[in-house]
């Protein structure tokens, strides 16, 4: 199948297949050269998070960019997250000036409620071991109702959500004015998530696959499914297209899913490589045997947060 290099959201936007993650890129300079070098390379999307803790350097990356002429704001399309710290329906717009003021922008293309579950608002961001105490019983219905309220206050162009299963979206759905564009989850061929690809296709929400390459600095890590780029049979695919192993699983997944993809790489080599995965179609038995990877195993399950009213991985999809 031919690979798309934008898809329609539901609004009429399109948003470019293959956008850049940031994610762990945390080291001084590291994330602004990777954005730098992102758009150099051709990226007019890139995914932020207030979580990563690196929106002030992504901005100055996006305003170096658009100062020197080699972008206009509207070429882009930026997308940020509000963390789950900050579900009450006060803490959203606060939270939201917060990232524009660090990624110098005026307004979001795009902002998820980050996770369906929420904690409070002063318990650590991550917390660890006995964390049932942290949990807060806001529902993601509030936080929807204040994502609505900074969209139509123009300070972003749509919203949507990220983990979130289709019990929450449908419920989601039946209880708000606007309805979200994108979904947000984990997809590689270890988790291929066909059920909610298709469940949200039929609703008009387009799904943006966070981890395409199955994280694979967590190598070796307990618990961690080997990433499918390790795979020696999509290494040989990989051969045969002339291609890298990526580069395969991030066609299969853009072009035989139907999914957008955010490959995260602060290496500027494969930064270009990630995106470079237009000009070629995987042959029906190479898609039969990357969809056949499938193990519904995430890198992502936050499973301390099982016992969570909001957890989304307790459905089968
Ligand atoms: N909504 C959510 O809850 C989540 C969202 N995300 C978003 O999705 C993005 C991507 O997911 P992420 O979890 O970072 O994992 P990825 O699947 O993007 O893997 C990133 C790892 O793969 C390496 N890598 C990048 N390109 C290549 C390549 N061509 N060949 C081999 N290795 C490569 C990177 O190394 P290096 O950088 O050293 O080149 C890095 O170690 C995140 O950065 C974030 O923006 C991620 C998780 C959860
Ligand atoms: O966006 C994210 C990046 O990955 C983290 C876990 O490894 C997640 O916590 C988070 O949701």
């Amino acid at each position: 199948m031919p690979v798309p290099k934008t898809v329609k959201l539901y609004t009429s936007v399109e948003l470019p297949t293959v956008g850049l993650g940031t994610y762990s890129s945390t080291s001084t300079g590291q994330v602004e050269d990777a954005v730098k070098a992102a758009i150099n390379s051709g990226y007019r999307h890139i995914d932020c998070a207030w979580f990563y803790g690196n929106e002030a350097e992504i901005g100055k990356a996006i305003k170096a960019k658009i100062s020197s002429g080699v972008v206009k704001r509207e070429d882009l399309f930026i997308t940020s997250k509000l963390w789950n710290n900050f579900h009450a329906k006060s803490a959203v717009l606060p939270k939201l000036k917060e990232t524009l003021q660090a990624l110098q922008l005026e307004y979001l293309d795009l902002y998820l409620i980050h996770w369906p579950f929420g904690l409070k608002e002063d318990a650590p961001n991550m917390p660890q071991g006995n964390i049932e105490k942290y949990f807060s019983d806001v529902d993601y219905l509030e936080t929807w109702g204040a994502m609505e309220e900074v969209q139509k206050m123009g300070l972003t162009k749509s919203i949507g959500v990220s983990n979130f299963n289709s019990e929450q979206i449908t419920r989601l759905i039946a209880n708000s004015k606007i309805k979200p564009v994108v979904n947000q989850v984990e997809c590689n061929p270890n988790l291929n998530q066909k059920k909610l690809i298709r469940f949200c296709k039929e609703r008009d929400i387009v799904i943006v696959g966070y981890t395409p390459l199955g994280r694979s600095d967590l190598v070796g890590t307990p618990g961690f499914p080997v990433p499918s780029i390790l795979d020696e049979k999509v290494a040989k695919i990989a051969r045969k297209y002339k291609k890298s192993p990526a580069q395969v699983v991030l066609n299969y997944l853009v072009a035989n899913l139907g999914i957008v993809v955010i490959p995260k790489s602060v290496t500027p080599s494969r930064i270009k490589e990630n995106i470079d995965i237009y000009d070629f179609e995987l042959e029906a038995e190479d898609v039969a045997y990357l969809d056949s990877m499938n193990r519904n195993l995430r890198v992502c399950g936050f499973t301390d947060f099982k016992n969570h009213k909001y957890y989304a991985f307790n459905a089968e999809f």
